[in-house]
């Protein structure tokens, strides 16, 4: 085998609070982020989006200390892999390639060219497949790959999800065990998974996997965790006016210290680092709110970051793709069965009635939307509590 590379895909974070207007505006720009049915909508959009709604993620990104630590997180992921691989004798080299900040994926694809990688896998840092997170970084390598051909290397091999790992469940197991038996009473302690939202639609409409990917995780993990504890699953970080996967875990919380929980466990479920969804969402605003509803015991499980059996997890999924044939992008995309990645023609276009009502409906709240909002200054996109 040639030199082997691994291409680690993850999402980026401002690293200054003078980074979170042009992060916000790369991120919004994405169309699986945001599902603007007229292309040339998506970058205006995306500019006054962000634009609006930078002072206020500042104001969250200056209570973590000022910026987010998903690259420090990544790089110390990165290294530990990589010397465990070469600890197995593997020539190896391990790339880092965020979709909307530094460092970025293209800049990742052209230093695996210039160093002659001869087999590439790509693992995404997501457990889970979503449209929004994977999917999107893997519809940008095609997009890199098909405009620029002598970036692909000769192999490639794509993992698309990889949330039934044993070595996963184990390492996320330990750790919830350790913060139930830090509870005053372990036995009463109720394990709430929280996993970042993502729109209705997506799941239901476009048949983004990532709900059912989700709810057979935390299935898993409590199986192998092989306590009696009770469980949930809410959804975190809604963004703007349209629904997004119930419950939401704000909500979810409140309800839990009515039904008389008092201890809780909070996992956060979708994600392998500390970032500010963690650090700000979950340790500060739901914090206070399960003590305001009287929970008294509120344990967040911290994220896996450099914990050795799950860097030992991601090298047994790296040997085992390398050995196994090349593996696509698209054919990753056809196994995820139905999913409509935006702009496909069926999504934009509208071969299905819910498609039409729905691009309908989108294209009537962009265009008033920014009508009303470069008119009057402050327009649906407040009052929906996009900005
Ligand atoms: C599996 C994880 C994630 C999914 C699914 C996801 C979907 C999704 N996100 C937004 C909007 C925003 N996300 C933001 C930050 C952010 N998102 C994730 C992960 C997932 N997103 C992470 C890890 C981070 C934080 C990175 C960091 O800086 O530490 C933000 C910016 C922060 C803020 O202003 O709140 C936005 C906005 C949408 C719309 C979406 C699904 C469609
Ligand atoms: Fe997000
Ligand atoms: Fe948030």
């Amino acid at each position: 085998m040639g030199r082997l590379g691994v291409l680690l895909l993850n999402l980026g974070g401002p690293e200054q609070l003078s980074d979170v207007r042009p992060f916000l505006f790369n991120l919004f720009s994405d169309p699986e982020i945001i599902r603007i049915p007229i292309a040339a909508l998506q970058k205006p959009l995306a500019w006054l989006i962000s634009s609006s709604r930078a002072k206020k993620s500042q104001a969250n990104y200056e209570k973590i200390g000022g910026g987010s630590p998903l690259r420090r997180i990544t790089e110390e992921q990165a290294r530990a892999l990589e010397s465990q691989l070469r600890s197995r004798g593997e020539d190896v080299k391990v790339y880092i390639g965020m979709r909307y900040w530094h460092p970025f994926t293209e800049d990742a694809l052209t230093q695996i060219k210039r160093d002659e990688i001869e087999q590439l896998v790509i693992l995404p840092l997501y457990p889970q497949f979503s449209i929004s997170t994977s999917g999107s970084s893997f519809r940008l390598i095609e997009k890199i790959w098909s405009e620029n051909p002598q970036l692909k290397p000769p192999k490639y091999t794509v993992i698309a999800d990889w949330y039934k790992e044993p070595g996963y469940l184990q390492a996320m197991s330990e750790l919830i065990c350790a913060q139930i038996d830090n509870c005053p009473n372990p036995d009463d302690a109720h394990v709430f998974f929280s996993a970042h939202g993502v729109p209705v639609s997506y799941v239901e409409e476009a048949g983004d996997p990532y709900q059912t990917e989700i709810e057979e995780c935390t299935e898993l993990i409590m199986r192998t965790i092989g306590r009696r504890n009770a469980y949930s699953l809410a959804y975190q970080s809604k963004v703007g006016p349209i629904e997004w996967l119930q419950p939401y875990t704000e909500d979810a919380i409140v309800e839990l210290a009515d039904k008389g929980v008092s201890e809780l466990v909070v996992v956060p479920i979708s994600f392998v680092s500390e970032h500010i969804e963690t650090l700000e969402e979950i340790d500060i605003e739901y914090r206070e709110i399960a003590e305001e509803a009287g929970i008294h015991t509120f344990n967040r499980v911290p994220a896996l970051d450099t914990n050795p059996v799950f860097i030992q997890t991601l090298v047994d999924l790296v040997l085992r793709a390398a050995a196994a044939p090349s593996l696509d992008i698209n054919r990753v995309t056809q196994m995820k069965k139905k999913i409509k990645m935006y702009p496909q023609e069926k999504w934009e276009w509208g071969l299905t009635t819910a498609a039409e009502v729905w691009n309908g409906r989108l294209a009537m709240l962009g265009f008033i939307g920014i009508v009303v909002e470069l008119i009057s200054g402050r327009g649906p996109l407040h009052l929906f509590g996009i900005l």
